[in-house]
C-alpha cells in the first residue's frame, strides 16, 4: 500500500507551536548531541539500525532541502534505545547528488551514531531545530509505529508523536535528519543529577 509519503507535516521554528507536553517539550529543544544526552540518561545506550538504502525522500523532505519534488536519497532509519527501550525512531536523508568527500562516514557507520560524525566535524554547518505533530497518517508516524511492532510497545493510532529535523550542510552536501519521539522518552531518569 502506497504509505502517502505526499503526506507532510506542518513543521515550525518554535517548539510551542506543537504544544507538546513538558516532559517532551525538553527533549525537542535539547542542544548538542542527541546520542550524548540519551546516553546520559541510560547504562545501555544503542543505536538499532532498521536499514540503510537508497530510497525517495518524502515530500516535506524535498520541500526543506528546496527540491521541486522528492529526489533519489540514501536513506538510514534507526531505532535509539536506552537501556534496550526504543525512545527515538530517527530518519535521516542525504540526496544522491552528495559525494562521499561530502559525507564520508555516512555509508559506512553501523550501529555506530550518526551524532559522533556531526558533531565532532569543524566542517559541518547545523540549521536550526524545527518541529512537528506527526498524526498516524504521516509517513514516519506509520514507520515508527512499524519499527516497534512485535516489540509489546505498540502506539495507539491516535496518539500524536512529536519529531523534529535538522539540516546539516558539509561541504556541498546536505543531510537532514528527522527524529521522532517516542512516547517512553518521557520516562527516562538522568543518570547523572546535573544532567537535565
Ligand atoms: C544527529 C544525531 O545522531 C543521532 C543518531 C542517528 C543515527 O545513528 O542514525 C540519527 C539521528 C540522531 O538521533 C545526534 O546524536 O544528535
Amino acid at each position: 500500500m502506497r504509505e502517502h509519503s505526499l503526506r507532510r507535516a506542518n513543521w515550525h521554528r518554535h517548539v510551542l507551536a506543537v504544544n507538546a507536553p513538558a516532559a517532551l517539550a525538553r527533549w525537542l529543544v535539547s542542544g548538542g548531541s542527541l546520542t550524548a544526552r540519551l546516553k546520559a540518561h541510560a547504562d545501555a545506550f544503542r543505536v538499532q539500525v532498521l536499514g540503510q538504502r537508497p530510497a525517495p525522500c518524502l515530500a516535506d523532505e524535498a520541500e526543506a532541502f528546496g527540491l521541486r519534488k522528492p529526489a533519489r536519497c540514501w536513506e538510514r532509519e534507526v531505532l535509539l534505545r536506552c537501556d534496550n527501550t526504543p525512545v527515538v525512531f530517527a530518519h535521516t536523508v542525504v540526496p544522491m547528488s552528495a559525494t562521499a568527500a561530502d559525507w564520508p562516514l555516512f555509508s559506512a557507520l553501523g550501529e555506530r551514531s550518526l551524532g559522533t560524525t556531526l558533531f565532532g566535524d569543524p566542517m559541518v554547518a547545523r540549521g536550526p531545530l524545527e518541529y512537528a505533530r506527526l498524526r498516524a497518517s504521516h509517513p514516519l508516524a506509520r514507520r515508527a509505529r512499524a519499527a516497534l511492532s512485535g516489540q509489546g510497545m505498540a502506539i495507539p493510532e491516535e496518539q500524536i508523536l512529536y519529531a523534529r529535523r535538522c539540516l546539516y550542510r558539509r561541504r556541498r552536501g546536505t543531510l537532514l535528519v528527522t527524529e521522532v519521539f517516542l512516547p517512553r522518552v518521557a520516562a527516562l531518569v538522568p543518570k547523572t543529577p546535573n544532567t537535565r
